[in-house]
């Protein structure tokens, strides 16, 4: 794991967007795209760019079940605003939250996911340690599925709602082994409310109950880091 200290999200915007403009000009067919609060500033930062993803691929992460790509909080919408509709790509994939049978959408997901191989997969990270909506306790060899949320990311997510008896229960996302096939993976985390995790992750042991700690595994993964959330790591 190769970890990078920012000061602050601006600068961890930069360092994201050189490693995407990187791997575009090595040919990157595919992206692997998060939603989220975190990777914001590496999508302003691809805005005001001049890079061109009109020959590339994305695929996201999650999707809350229950919310059609319309719906302000859905992330269709999220990655519309804040990405596609400036940079438009070849072709982009989100899983289809309006879809409500999860049998036939989680299959049709993981035929996409297993037909684009992803080069560079940016992921945040939740504050229990999730990444996608693979929440704790998701085997490692999970492919994608159907996720009933917990309470701490209902309660951590709701701040993008009205209230949080608004906010979805379940949600289709990415299994950890899907993410673990990625190249490369980019991993972001901003602000103290991440510290414990973060540890977790690098420092911890590797288990089911921290997802994120699955990256340990990983052979190619870079982790930006504010001060605050790396403040809890022992090994500096
Ligand atoms: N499904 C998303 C995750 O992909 C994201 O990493 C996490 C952290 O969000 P934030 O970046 O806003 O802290 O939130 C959601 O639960």
């Amino acid at each position: 794991m190769k970890i990078i200290q920012v000061r602050d999200k601006n600068e961890g915007g930069q360092v994201g967007y050189q490693l995407v403009a990187e791997t575009l000009k090595k040919g990157t067919e595919t992206f692997g795209l998060a939603t989220g609060s975190t990777p914001i500033s590496i999508y302003d930062a691809l805005v005001a760019s001049d890079l061109d993803f009109s020959a590339a691929t994305s695929i996201n992460l999650d999707e809350y079940k229950g919310l059609a790509a319309d719906h302000p909080q859905s992330y269709h919408y999220f990655m519309a605003q804040h990405l596609f509709n400036e940079k438009p790509f070849k072709e982009s994939f989100v899983p289809d939250g309006a879809n409500s049978d999860a049998a036939t959408e989680v299959a049709r997901y993981e035929k996409i996911v297993d037909a684009h191989p992803v080069d560079l997969q940016i992921l945040g990270l939740g504050k229990n340690g999730h990444i996608g909506f693979n929440e704790p306790g998701t085997p490692f060899d999970s492919l994608t599925h159907e996720v009933a949320l917990t309470e701490s990311t209902i309660t951590a997510n709701a701040r993008f709602f009205d209230s949080a008896t608004a906010v979805p229960r379940f949600a289709y996302s990415m299994g950890i082994a899907s993410i673990m096939k990625a190249k490369q993976i980019l991993l972001v985390a901003y602000g103290a409310a991440k510290a414990e995790a973060v540890q977790a992750m690098i420092e911890g042991p590797v288990s089911e109950m921290l997802p994120a700690s699955v990256l340990q595994r990983h052979p190619h993964v870079t982790i930006i880091l504010d001060e605050a959330a790396a403040s809890r790591l022992t090994k500096k």
